[in-house]
């Protein structure tokens, strides 16, 4: 792997659930449970798992939004703090991100203004560089985001995001909230400048097809944990997880009769509060033996794959 720009080790984020008459707090979700992950320069790193397994806890830890519980960080930019410098985001509903009150050239160039370019004419120079790089007709500039579609908005989000020239873009489904047809373009979007700039992605999203196209690597979540890690292409097309196994079952196919099946066996994601004793998805996993009932580490091989399974790749692949 190049040049490794972040990593977490063992990281847990737990947020306050019930509390009693005195304000104590009595019960916790634990949104991430011995989280670990390195982020290397100029990958692309999908994040997948069902709702509520910890991708948004994951994306707002990245970005200084939260602080950890407990866990280590070691950060290249600024290794003696936590999360959130050099990093950017671009979220999922383009309109709701972007201040309505502000000229376009003014929301663009918002993550840099106090720093350097605190003066109009400069603020509204790079606004029309990265409004060129990114698609937008400079002389749009002073618009207001309303008078965008949802596809330019996020041209907007992203040339926010490029303005910081940040070490790393969460991208926490950028596509989603968009018409189909303006998808694959801001897809290309991303893809080219990640090409032109070595940028760093985390991408999070629900749509396998999109992490397929997209990520270099995939890691896959479950109940606030890493379960699978490795090449896209290996981890979708030969899991070694049973519950990637089951994620990638349960996508949603035309063709495929079994689906109902399979959805019912996937079964549901076991609450947060109360952890699973041993392997967290033992219970719903179809091959669970005694052995499963112990704690398993996430166990790494030569090739920086990993998997949180005593006994991988008992699975056969998925159905094509
Ligand atoms: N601020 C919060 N306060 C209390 N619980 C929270 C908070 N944020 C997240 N959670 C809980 O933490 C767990 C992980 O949530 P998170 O939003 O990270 O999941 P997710 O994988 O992003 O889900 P989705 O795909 O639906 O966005 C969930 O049980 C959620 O209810």
């Amino acid at each position: 792997m190049s040049e490794i720009l972040l990593e977490l080790e063992n990281v847990h984020v737990n947020f306050p659930a019930r509390t009693n008459w005195r304000g104590k707090v009595t019960e916790r979700v634990h949104a991430l449970n011995g989280l670990d992950l390195q982020i290397a320069r100029g990958e692309t790193l999908g994040i997948v798992g069902e709702s509520g397994c910890g991708k948004s806890t994951l994306a707002q830890l990245l970005m200084g939004m939260i602080k950890p519980a407990s866990g280590a960080c070691h950060h290249a930019r600024s290794p003696n703090s936590w999360l959130g410098s050099g990093m950017q985001m671009v979220f999922q509903d383009p309109l709701s991100s972007l201040d309505p009150r502000l000229p376009v050239w003014r929301i663009i160039t918002e993550p840099v203004w106090i720093q350097k370019h605190n003066n109009e004419a400069q603020r509204r120079e790079l606004a029309q560089s990265l409004a060129l790089l990114t698609g937008i007709r400079p002389e749009y500039l002073d618009r207001l985001p309303h008078a965008f579609s949802g596809g330019q908005r996020q041209r907007i989000a992203i040339a926010r995001a490029l303005s910081a020239q940040p070490d790393i873009i969460v991208l926490d489904e950028p596509t989603s909230a968009l018409d189909i047809s303006v998808q694959a373009q801001i897809l290309n979007l991303l893809v080219k400048l990640q090409r032109e700039r070595q940028l760093t992605y985390v991408l999070i999203s629900h749509n396998v097809s999109v992490v397929r196209h997209m990520s270099d690597r995939v890691a896959v979540m479950y109940l606030g944990q890493i379960v699978e890690l490795g090449a896209t292409e290996q981890v979708l097309t030969q899991p070694r997880h049973p519950y990637t196994r089951l994620l990638l079952d349960s996508v949603p196919r035309v063709d495929r009769s079994l689906e109902g099946e399979l959805e019912d066996k996937k079964g549901e994601l076991p609450g947060n509060r109360q952890l699973p004793q041993g392997c967290y998805f033992h219970d719903r996993c179809p091959l669970a033996t005694e052995g499963c009932r112990q704690p398993q580490p996430l166990i790494m091989d030569a090739s920086g794959a990993g998997v949180r399974c005593w006994r991988p790749g008992l699975i056969s692949p998925p159905v094509p």
